[in-house]
């Protein structure tokens, strides 16, 4: 390959905004960087951290898109570069430095679920996919297994690499039933006839500028945005009476959810902060009848979270069909009896899929409650006497109680990690029941819209297992053991463009294959170029 210093690799490494988040995370990071060393020069070949550690900061990363640009401005742009990624970061702060780097670019993270570093790294490679930079991209537990050699190999030698994608099926070379498309296509052109509205509350969410849909491109499937700003939803929060908070709280309590309150407002949930979630929560919805939204997505991350509680308690709640009532200040019920999808962190590609989704499914007569979860890891488990890679879905809020095992009973409420979320505030955690799924992504490629999506299956694991692949992860999150039909990690991982992945739950395995059928004939009307992914019967099988 082109190389500017003969045999020597560049690493950077993107962290956090959050100084708590870049120190707590550091010495994986280390470790992890350590070990892909070793394996790169193994072949003969140096690495070049571009920046080092700070030890005022007390930690190693990239921590601002300024500080990405000037450490750019000192490579050479020919030289081949690593990204490596063991922790959550926002890719912004490399993304200007990548856009002029000409030299290969790799991005590699560790497999592991300690920190979100294989989410980072997915983010990247979606932000990369979308601003049309070339990459490659690589994952292991050790650096030393075959999959990673190999792959490192290709790419010092040639400076890409090949990935077998053989479970890709491109929708429009693949037939369905024609009534399947006939739903899907009706279905999208009514949607897109009538036209939706996204409230977006603050664009931009931790750097993940794959999030954003550009308005050209959303606004050919029918979707508009409504700008709004979370200065106006904390405003709102303070019109919500205590009454009105504790009727939301009360309607949850009776619903069986457990919250475990205590004391400490540094380190536990306390009442009065899922008390102020209530209050959010009723905020949201009435500024979203204010603006006749479909769909709202509050980012929290950034603004929000200086002044008040995390957001996540309410965006489970708004993914739910069932959940407390909210009133207008003159006391009419908005929104009854429905799901308000919400979208996590802002992701618009995860709101225009989950509205789509949400209405879709009503008309096929399921319900269609979804959410958004974090690709966060996975490892193979032994499933009714089958080995299988078993994905470990989790995101900090976001889930609906309709996905849990025993639904809202089988809920609880945990602080937010401190690290993460200064002033605290509860998620809506449990663990997803077991069956069938559609699973899908949308993202921005070569300046158009596309979706992946394909059938899953959610498998029940043993109470010890979940225990333990929370406490390996994040254990206050909700959870879905999840298996991709037809898929195998390695091809997952290469494929997938975004950190995130959207589930909704179908009645059974038939009715999954078949929705997901449908739903791909919508997206393709809305004008998405549709891919299917692993295991999906193009035709009518029995279950
Ligand atoms: C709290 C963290 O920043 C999370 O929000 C992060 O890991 C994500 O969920 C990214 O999708």
């Amino acid at each position: 390959m082109k190389q500017g210093v003969l045999k020597q690799i560049v690493l950077v490494s993107s962290g956090d905004l959050r100084l708590s988040a870049n120190q707590n995370c550091w010495a994986a990071q280390f470790q992890m960087e350590g070990n892909l060393t070793t394996a790169i020069e193994k072949f003969g070949w140096t690495v070049k951290r571009a920046h080092p550690y700070n030890s005022t900061k007390k930690h190693g990363f990239i921590d601002s898109q300024r500080m990405g640009m000037d450490v750019f401005h000192d490579i050479d742009p020919n030289q081949p570069l690593i990204v490596a990624e063991s922790v959550w970061q926002y890719s912004h702060h490399i993304l200007a430095g990548l856009t002029t780097h000409k030299g290969p670019i790799l991005t590699v993270a560790n497999w592991s679920g300690q920190w979100p570093g294989l989410v980072g790294m997915l983010n990247l490679n979606g932000c990369l996919t979308k601003a049309g930079i070339n990459y490659s991209t690589l994952w292991s537990e050790n650096f030393d297994d075959d999959f990673f050699t190999d792959g490192l190999q290709e790419w010092l030698s040639t400076g890409k690499i090949s990935y077998d994608q053989s479970h890709v099926k491109s929708f429009s070379l693949s037939k369905i039933p024609l009534a399947d498309e006939k739903k899907g296509r009706a279905f999208a052109r009514s949607l897109k006839n009538r036209k939706a509205i996204m409230g977006v509350f603050d664009e931009g969410c931790m750097g993940m500028y794959n999030a954003i849909i550009p308005d050209e491109l959303l606004h050919k499937t029918g979707f508009f945005k409504e700008r709004l700003s979370q200065s106006a939803l904390y405003a709102a929060m303070l019109q919500v009476t205590e009454k009105e908070a504790e009727a939301v709280l009360n309607w949850l309590i009776k619903k069986g959810m457990k919250f475990n309150w205590g004391t400490n407002e540094q380190t536990e949930l306390t009442k009065s902060q899922t008390l102020e979630q209530c209050k959010m929560y009723i905020a949201a919805v009435r500024i979203a009848d204010e603006f006749s939204c479909d769909t709202i997505g509050i980012q929290y991350q950034q603004g929000l979270k200086d002044l008040t509680v995390a957001s996540d308690l309410v965006e489970g709640l708004l993914n739910n069909e069932d959940r407390p009532p909210v009133y207008s200040i003159e006391g009419k019920e908005l929104y009854a009896k429905q799901a308000l999808p919400h979208f996590n962190e802002v992701d618009e590609c995860a709101g225009l899929d989950s509205l789509v989704t949400y209405k879709l499914w009503k008309e096929l007569g399921m319900t269609g409650e979804n959410t958004l979860h974090d690709i966060r890891w996975g490892e193979n488990y032994n499933v009714e006497g089958l080995n299988q890679f078993v994905w470990l879905f989790l995101i900090s809020g976001a889930a609906p109680s309709a996905h849990f095992i025993d639904g809202y009973k089988g809920a609880s409420s945990d602080r937010q990690p401190a690290m993460y979320f200064r002033l605290g505030g509860g998620t809506l955690k449990g663990i997803s029941k077991p069956g069938f799924i559609v699973w899908s992504r949308v993202y921005v490629c070569d300046n158009a819209l596309h979706c992946d999506l394909g059938v899953g299956e959610v498998v029940a694991l043993p109470i010890e297992e979940t225990n333990r692949r929370w406490n390996e992860t994040t254990p206050e999150w909700p959870i879905m053991h999840a298996v991709l039909k037809g898929i195998s990690r390695d091809q997952m991982m290469a494929r997938h463009k975004a950190n995130h992945i959207q589930v909704v739950y179908a009645n059974y395995e038939a009715s999954a294959h078949e929705a997901c059928r449908v739903k791909a004939a919508a997206m393709d009307e809305l004008g998405i170029t549709v891919h299917f992914c692993g295991e999906v019967n193009l035709i009518k099988k029995r279950s």
